[in-house]
């Protein structure tokens, strides 16, 4: 029973939390003066004047967001995250709901109220993670990306077909397309690769030094691409000819608002527009400090579908079969051995199986032995 008194004492202290709602809310709701017809119910939505925000850059709590529609000279906003958002972090690539000061003047800071529903989610592996603040919260690295581009160079150093399998199962687990972008064609030939790859019909493009990038900006128009790959292939410099204006040390500088270190996380980069009236020319996610992509989240069968060409022979498996190799019954093996696959996928199946149980040897996560693809 609530007697009198303590229902003052009790609506009190509801006045009490109303007035701290309404200091807290104070820059995000303004509340229209005057206009008793429109009643204001309390189911409207909180934060009805955030606005969108796509984020471009994370660092240590700050969060670098564009509004999505901006033109390219539109300033950056900076941005921390709403306590109300609790232990969910925010990457690169998400959308958001703004609010505060959304100006982008110089030392002007916003919240991030909202984070929308995330259409696709990249996760690096656990050797990345410790030294972060995001990572250790959640392994996500990159939101929302529709393309991962893996970015392989043909020699110097030589493909690793280990990694790109890796990103493969990453991309397809992910709901993500990939894109094989092979660098340093100009040293050596793609055949060994590809040849490698015939059976999964995968989308490719071949990069020289001289090369035009039209065939690649086609493919990137539209979308948010994340460009992932191996030190040394060649992604600073094709990221530098993708975005010209912002040279990439530049960019990442300036994105961050910080001079002096090199980020280590991922950074969103807009392309130059295209030739023609219209058209979105997509944005690039460089992803420097990550190595690879985890997959401790992606289950077996899952992990079947980084290999459509693997994956018919297991409708023979027994039961639960667990289709690593000391398995007897698993179909795999008679698969393979009946020419239908290359031995060497079902190796590197085996081998991506085994890294995710004790998620990987982290000096080599990504060389399959015996590969002659993966060089010595
Ligand atoms: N022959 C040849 N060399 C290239 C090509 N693309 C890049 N390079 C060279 O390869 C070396 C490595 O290129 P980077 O762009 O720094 O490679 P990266 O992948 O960004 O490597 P990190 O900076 O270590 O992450 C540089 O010396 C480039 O000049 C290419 O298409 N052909
Ligand atoms: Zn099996």
């Amino acid at each position: 029973m609530v007697g009198d008194g303590d229902r003052k004492e009790l609506t009190r202290r509801g006045d009490v939390l109303a007035t701290r709602r309404r200091e807290y809310d104070e820059d995000d709701v303004r509340v229209r003066p005057g206009k008793s017809s429109r009643p204001r119910t309390r189911t409207r939505p909180r934060h009805e004047n955030a606005v969108d925000g796509f984020v471009i850059a994370v660092d240590r709590g700050r969060y670098t967001c564009v509004h999505p529609d901006a033109g390219p000279d539109a300033p950056t906003v900076t941005a921390m995250r709403a306590r109300e958002l609790g232990r969910k972090s925010v990457v690169v690539g998400d959308r958001v709901g703004l609010v505060g000061d959304t100006s982008g003047a110089p030392g002007a800071l916003a919240r991030i109220v909202r984070i929308a529903e995330r259409t696709s989610v990249l996760r690096r592996t656990a050797e990345d993670d410790a030294t972060t603040a995001e990572g250790r919260l959640e392994r996500v690295v990159v939101a929302n990306a529709d393309q991962l581009v893996i970015v392989s160079a043909l020699a110097d150093p030589p493909p690793r077909t280990g990694f790109i399998d890796r990103c493969l199962v990453a991309a397809y687990d992910a709901d993500i397309e990939p894109l094989l972008c092979l660098t340093k064609a100009d040293l050596a030939g793609p055949e060994a690769v590809l040849d490698y790859y015939t059976e999964l019909e995968l989308p490719y493009v071949l990069l020289r030094p001289d090369s035009a990038l039209d065939a690649l900006r086609a493919l990137l128009a539209g979308r948010v691409s994340v460009l992932v790959g191996h030190s040394g292939v060649g992604k600073s410099t094709l990221v530098n000819r993708l975005v010209p204006e912002a040279d990439r040390a530049v960019g990442t500088v300036s994105a961050i608002g910080r001079g002096r270190h090199t980020s280590t996380s991922a950074v969103a980069l807009r392309l130059p527009p295209l030739p023609g009236p219209d058209g979105d020319p997509g944005w690039i996610i460089d992803t420097p400090g990550v190595r690879s992509f985890g997959l401790a989240h992606v289950s077996a069968e899952s992990l079947l579908h980084g290999f459509p060409d693997l994956v018919d022979a297991t409708v023979d498996c027994p039961a639960n079969c667990p289709h690593t190799g000391d398995e007897a019954d698993c179909a795999l093996d008679a698969w393979v051995a009946a020419g239908k696959a290359d031995p060497r996928r079902l190796a590197s199946y085996r081998r991506l199986l085994a890294s995710r149980s004790g998620e990987s040897d982290p000096r080599e996560p990504d060389r399959n032995p015996g590969d002659p693809l993966a060089g010595s």
